[in-house]
């Protein structure tokens, strides 16, 4: 790889079959399965994708809905293994993908802390002196000790977001978890954002909001049903999206 490229998608295709049978029961799917009975479509959700990120980019995902965005994340995080061509990601990510997704809803707020700290791979001392910016950052002091299935999601994208930007991870990825937060909070983790970008963090971000795109973006990748339609400066081709 190139020095400064953090990112190298090289021919990227992902394929999800997707059954198109009903089945009656679970017993008769697994049967059915098991004697490999069942007929699968083959749908292609990213098509021979190449691009690479630089050091200190950051990078903006846009297409209509079903384009493969999320897809092309969950690869570039290690979540989804391709089906064709291979991603190389140098250095740390801190993906912040589903909504939630690394949190056991069952578990108070506290405890997810120490829950996804693990997971993003510090240790518990590191998140003890975590803690207290990430309980001030996502203003839910009160709610420390409330399981987080009674969160609300503009509450668990709070968290969720505070958890992520903790340290100084390489790879920021960051899908839609923006959105439901209200419109202060958004200015708030704009600003987290922008200084993460300062500081050299690469950030990777999905938007249906093209204004936020270019405002956080210096370059996107427009995914048009799994193809690679355009690559290059976000406002030029944000710009061409929007009238499009
Ligand atoms: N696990 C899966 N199994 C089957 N199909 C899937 C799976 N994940 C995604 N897809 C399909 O792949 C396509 C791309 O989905 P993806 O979520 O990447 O799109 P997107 O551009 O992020 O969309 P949106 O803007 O709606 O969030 C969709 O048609 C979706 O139904």
């Amino acid at each position: 790889m190139e020095n400064d490229v953090i990112i190298d998608v090289d021919h990227v295709s992902m394929r999800f079959n997707l059954a198109s049978e009903k089945f009656d029961s679970f017993k008769e799917y697994v049967i059915r399965t098991l004697k490999k009975q069942i007929s699968f479509n083959e749908f292609w959700a990213l098509k021979d994708v190449s691009f690479q990120v630089k050091k200190g980019e950051s990078l903006g995902l846009i297409g209509l809905n079903g384009s493969g965005k999320s897809t092309m994340l969950k690869v570039i995080a290690g979540v989804l293994k391709p089906t064709k061509g291979s991603v190389r990601v140098e250095g740390t990510v801190a993906p912040l993908i589903e909504l939630g997704a690394g949190f056991d809803m069952d578990l108070t707020a506290s405890e997810n802390i120490f829950l996804n700290g693990a997971i993003l791979g510090y240790s518990r001392t590191d998140m003890e002196k975590y803690y207290e910016d990430i309980v001030e950052f996502s203003e839910l002091r009160d709610f420390m000790n409330v399981p987080v299935k009674n969160f609300s999601s503009g509450m668990v994208s709070r968290l969720a977001f505070a958890i992520a930007t903790i340290g100084q991870p390489d790879i920021l990825i960051v899908d839609e978890v923006l959105s439901v937060g209200d419109f202060r909070f958004q200015q708030k983790c704009e600003m987290r954002i922008r200084n993460m970008l300062d500081k050299g963090t690469t950030i990777l971000f999905v938007s249906h909001s093209i204004e936020q795109v270019q405002s956080l973006c210096n370059k996107v990748v427009w995914l048009e049903k799994g193809n690679l339609k355009m690559v290059g400066d976000s406002k030029e081709i944000g710009d061409i999206y929007r009238n499009s």
